[in-house]
């Protein structure tokens, strides 16, 4: 399996956000992550990317354990996120801001991807092509030189993937890509997820909107108050009673 957990326990004082979670992804797949709010979703993508350690449990990526290693280190292992609430920067432009998330790989300094306009050397010229055509894999080529601000939010959002993506990740987690986009937006978004699965890109996300879950997921694993209730193909979670039980006043969304 390429990713695997098993045992995932973390409590905060008397909360278990994470309660013995396992689960497995294979390689090349879209994985949601689903549950009501305070689930422990969320704490689930910053046990994996080392942002916190859990009091028990392994996670292991090809069999590379990741239990104890540093936030860096992860990344350094291609595992890369995006968040919720945006994280670009806006005064910078498109395309810098996708260069930014290249540097996290390269030989020269995340610093001097902020200082330096890219460009100068082969590896700048190299890394600036690349950025270009992951810019326009979603249709930002012509937005390049904008600042990032000045896109509206779905193209943000979009932005967000493209920089997340420049550092040549294996495995991606996405935290609410759909949040706050309309459905034009939504439906761009879940093509551009599966055009990267069919690429080979392996994908983690949590999501609250269910028709995109339901479009693009190849697994759902549900949690509830840090449990696992429920684990299946999309079709399976939604016709699930235990989920249904769980969302029960939401049930209306995953109808
Ligand atoms: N750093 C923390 N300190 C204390 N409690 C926390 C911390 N992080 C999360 N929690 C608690 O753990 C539980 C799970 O939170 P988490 O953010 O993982 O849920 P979630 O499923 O991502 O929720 P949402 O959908 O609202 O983002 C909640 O009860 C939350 O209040």
């Amino acid at each position: 399996m390429f990713l695997e957990v098993s045992g995932l326990t973390k409590s905060f004082g008397g909360i278990t956000a994470a309660r013995n979670v396992g689960f497995s992804i294979s390689s090349g797949s879209i994985f949601a992550l689903i549950g009501p709010n305070g689930a422990g979703k969320t704490t689930i993508f910053n046990l994996i990317t080392g942002t916190l350690q859990p009091d028990q449990g392994v996670i292991s990526l090809e069999g590379k354990q990741l239990v104890g290693l540093k936030p860096h280190q992860i990344a350094a292992a291609g595992i890369t996120r995006t968040f919720q609430n945006l994280q670009l920067f806006g005064a910078m432009t498109v395309l810098e801001n996708v260069v930014t998330g290249a540097y996290l790989k390269g030989r020269t300094g995340f610093a001097k991807s902020i200082f330096c306009r890219p460009g100068k050397s082969s590896e700048e010229r190299r890394i600036k092509n690349e950025a270009m055509e992951l810019l326009d894999e979603v249709g930002l080529a012509d937005a390049a030189d904008l600042p990032a601000a000045a896109l509206p939010f779905g193209q943000q959002r979009l932005l967000e993937i493209a920089r997340a993506l420049a550092s040549g990740p294996r495995l991606v987690l996405l935290d609410e890509p759909a949040a706050g986009l309309n459905s034009a937006e939504t439906k761009v978004l879940a093509g551009y997820l599966k055009k990267l699965r069919n690429k080979g890109l392996t994908m983690m996300l949590i999501e609250h909107d269910m028709d995109t879950v339901m479009d693009v997921a190849d697994g759902v694993l549900v949690l509830n108050f840090g449990e696992v209730i429920a684990e299946g193909t999309p079709r399976e979670i939604q016709t699930n009673p235990e989920v249904i039980k769980a969302y029960l006043g939401e049930v209306e969304r995953i109808a």
